[in-house]
């Protein structure tokens, strides 16, 4: 007979603020950043099936995929010898900043653990997704976090309002690590004031929010998609409260003054020729 499947949607991340400190002995760079949840998910769908996983995802289909990895690790954790397929329904544009492939781990994760009946603690859990990559912990229960270390480091903030966001991706990406390594190159290293998010946080107030938007990553990735800086100015010109480019980019988001502004700006940015433009908001944490 048959398994069937467990269900569940893989949301994207912004990053409000992202500083870079410095770079670590495993190469890997020490960070600040407020991650934020958003709606534009990936659905992810796994069950139980032959002797080995498979991992269906158009393109990006087979063992390299970020999802079979983390399956992989799933299994492997518990000594099974079973197999797993997954199927994924990608949305999340890839290369933008987002943590689509992360997010897509860190449903996978919650998947299995939920369909092979919660073997595995948060804490394993949380273990399993720094080994998939930096942003996948956060992806694992979203919603407003504090990041420290390499991103895995996780603390709550207060939840973010409902934020209108209108996001636009340039036709190019940027791949993480060139972003870093031209960071390391050129960058200027800033630092996030944490007391300063928990109040603008806490005052529900999305100009406050604006006002605080920051990236260290932003000055390394324009060079390498100058599309990004034009983007983030229309977006302002467009009287968004504020405008930044998500982690490594090359995704830009705008916080809109109200769901129509972000419809209306998304409109405009759509009939200049920008064919990757998203309407969505902030999204809340989901228990794992
Ligand atoms: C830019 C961000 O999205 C901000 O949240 C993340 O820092 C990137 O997270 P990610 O894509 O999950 O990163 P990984 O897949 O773990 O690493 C990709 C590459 O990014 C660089 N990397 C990533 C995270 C980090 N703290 N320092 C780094 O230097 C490394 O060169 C690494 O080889
Ligand atoms: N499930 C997946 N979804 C998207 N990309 C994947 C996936 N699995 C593996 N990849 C590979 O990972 C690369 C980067 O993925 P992704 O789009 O998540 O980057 P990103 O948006 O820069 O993420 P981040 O914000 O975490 O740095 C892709 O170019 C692709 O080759």
């Amino acid at each position: 007979m048959k398994q069937s499947f467990v269900t569940t949607f893989a949301h994207a991340k912004i990053n409000l603020a992202l500083a870079v400190l410095g770079i670590r002995d495993d190469g890997y760079h020490e960070l600040q950043s407020v991650m934020q949840s958003i709606d534009l998910h990936d659905v992810v769908r796994v069950r139980r099936a032959g002797e080995k996983v498979t991992c269906h995802c158009g393109e990006l289909s087979g063992s390299g995929n970020i999802a079979h990895i983390a399956a992989e690790l799933f299994l492997q954790e518990l000594g099974l010898s079973e197999g797993v397929e997954i199927h994924i329904e990608k949305h999340i544009p890839i290369q933008a900043g987002l943590a689509g492939g992360s997010s897509d781990a860190a449903a996978t994760l919650r998947l299995l653990n939920k369909l092979f009946d919660n073997p595995l603690t948060k804490k394993t859990l949380l273990e399993l997704a720094g080994k998939c990559g930096a942003d996948v912990a956060f992806c694992l229960g979203g919603g407003t976090m504090w990041a420290a270390g390499r991103g895995e480091e996780l603390d709550f903030l207060p939840k973010a309002p409902c934020l209108d966001l209108v996001l636009v991706k340039p036709r190019a990406g940027v791949n993480t690590r060139e972003a870093y390594q031209r960071f390391d190159r050129d960058g200027r290293s800033g630092f996030l004031v944490r007391a300063d998010w928990e109040n603008a946080l806490r005052e529900s107030s999305p100009q406050q929010i604006a006002a605080l938007l920051y990236n260290d990553l932003e000055i390394a990735s324009i060079p390498l998609v100058p599309e990004i800086s034009d983007l983030k100015q229309q977006l302002l010109a467009e009287k968004c409260y504020g405008a930044l480019m998500s982690g490594s980019g090359s995704c830009v988001f705008g916080i809109a003054q109200s769901g129509e502004h972000a419809r209306q700006v998304a409109e405009k940015l759509k009939n200049r020729g920008h064919k990757n433009v998203w309407v969505t908001k902030t999204a809340d944490h989901e228990s794992m």
